[in-house]
């Protein structure tokens, strides 16, 4: 087989749907901006910066690496701000050949000088809008599609899925909740998925990466949710063979085709996988379980899409018709509506992976 190149990982297409907008921030950004407001950080020089995002999210603890978001959320709470991140964000992603993107971000987080929710979602909107505009006149098109999360552990997930559904004709395509995962049951929220089901709207919920089954459990069996953010842990109910034996709750994640956003590199960082070599990506894929890539914070894990897709060639040995099948599996999960996702899988990925798989 011939040996896969990263700038041609890069090139070809590639979708992505579980990225944090605060978690991929560049660094001499958040210098520039820290120092507009007066925040202050670990340190100034953004080489610096970006590495000590990296090894402070090293923790092996879900909690701890939660932390270095405070620096990154700090200096996203006026519009302006708001804006040039979400247009980096695009800009990044497409110039790593990122073709369709959602991009979660808790807007409660950013009322700190006085935006409203709305005017939060608005300017990220904006942002993501103006970035794909650039990086289409680049010759490198994307579209991206925003998810407002709710943070789990604080009570506004129900004005947030609200918010979202307001929100749903202008950008807005979907919904999740995210944070410190022990403790905090999807359950907490049930009102809000109920309503977010009851406006026929699409949501994901961070389950089964700092907790296990249960938390899976009932984001799928109580709360409905349409995919699952990490849901790593699903392998806990699978007895490993040869052959492997799925428990109940493994058979209906597959059986059900339910979207597993599988973020190798922060699953290291947070102790959810040991390793990307033993990351269980590899026994889930073997099984075909509907699994995607994604980079979660690509900030906190000094990460891309192409990045995440070259350790996992390096360590499964996976070729282009794999990382074809992620693409396609990401494509086909996505929040938009099906004849959009359909003419992104036969007019993008598929022509663009049949000329690497001759
Ligand atoms: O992997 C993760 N698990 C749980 N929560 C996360 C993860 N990455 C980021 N956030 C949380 O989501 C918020 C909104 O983007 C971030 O501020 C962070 O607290
Ligand atoms: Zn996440």
């Amino acid at each position: 087989m011939v040996a896969i190149r990263y700038e041609d990982i890069v090139k070809v297409p590639k979708a992505l749907l579980h990225d944090h907008l605060d978690g991929g921030l560049r660094p001499a950004t958040i210098v520039e901006l820290a120092a507009e407001v007066g925040h202050e950080l670990p340190t100034t020089d953004p080489e610096g910066l970006g590495r000590w995002f990296v090894e402070a999210a090293n923790s092996g603890s879900l909690e701890r690496y939660l932390e270095t978001f405070a620096h990154t959320v700090a200096v996203m709470q006026t519009a302006p701000a708001l804006r040039r991140v979400a247009r980096e964000c695009a800009l990044d992603l497409a110039a790593d050949g990122v073709v369709y993107a959602e991009v979660r971000f808790a807007p409660e987080q950013h009322l700190e000088r006085n935006l409203t929710l709305d005017e939060v979602v608005d300017a990220v909107v904006a942002g993501f809008a103006e970035g794909s505009a650039l990086a289409a006149e680049a010759g490198t098109p994307i579209r991206v599609g925003t998810l407002l999360t709710a943070m789990r552990h604080a009570a506004r997930s129900q004005e947030i899925a609200e918010l979202a559904v307001r929100h749903r004709d202008t950008g807005v395509v979907g919904f999740d909740i995210a944070g410190a995962e022990a403790g905090f049951p999807p359950t907490r929220h049930l009102d809000a998925f109920e309503y977010l089901q009851r406006e026929n709207f699409h949501f994901t919920i961070h389950a089964g990466e700092a907790f296990g089954l249960p938390s899976i459990w009932q984001a799928i069996q109580w709360c409905g949710a349409d995919r699952l953010g990490h849901g790593v842990r699903i392998v806990d109910d699978i007895t490993p063979g040869p052959p492997p034996v799925l428990g109940r709750l493994a058979a209906y994640v597959r059986d059900k085709r339910i979207p597993l956003e599988l973020c190798p590199s922060s699953n290291v960082q947070t102790g959810a996988a040991p390793s990307i070599a033993e990351h269980p990506i590899g026994l889930l894929r073997d099984l075909r379980f509907r699994v995607t890539v994604n980079t979660d914070n690509r900030l906190m894990s000094g990460t891309s899409m192409s990045r995440e897709m070259a350790l996992l060639v390096e360590a499964f040995g996976y070729g282009w018709k794999e990382l074809q099948w992620f693409t396609i599996n990401a494509m086909k999960s996505a929040f938009i509506p099906f004849d959009e996702r359909l003419k992104i899988i036969d007019e993008v990925i598929k022509p663009a992976y049949a000329k690497l798989l001759g």
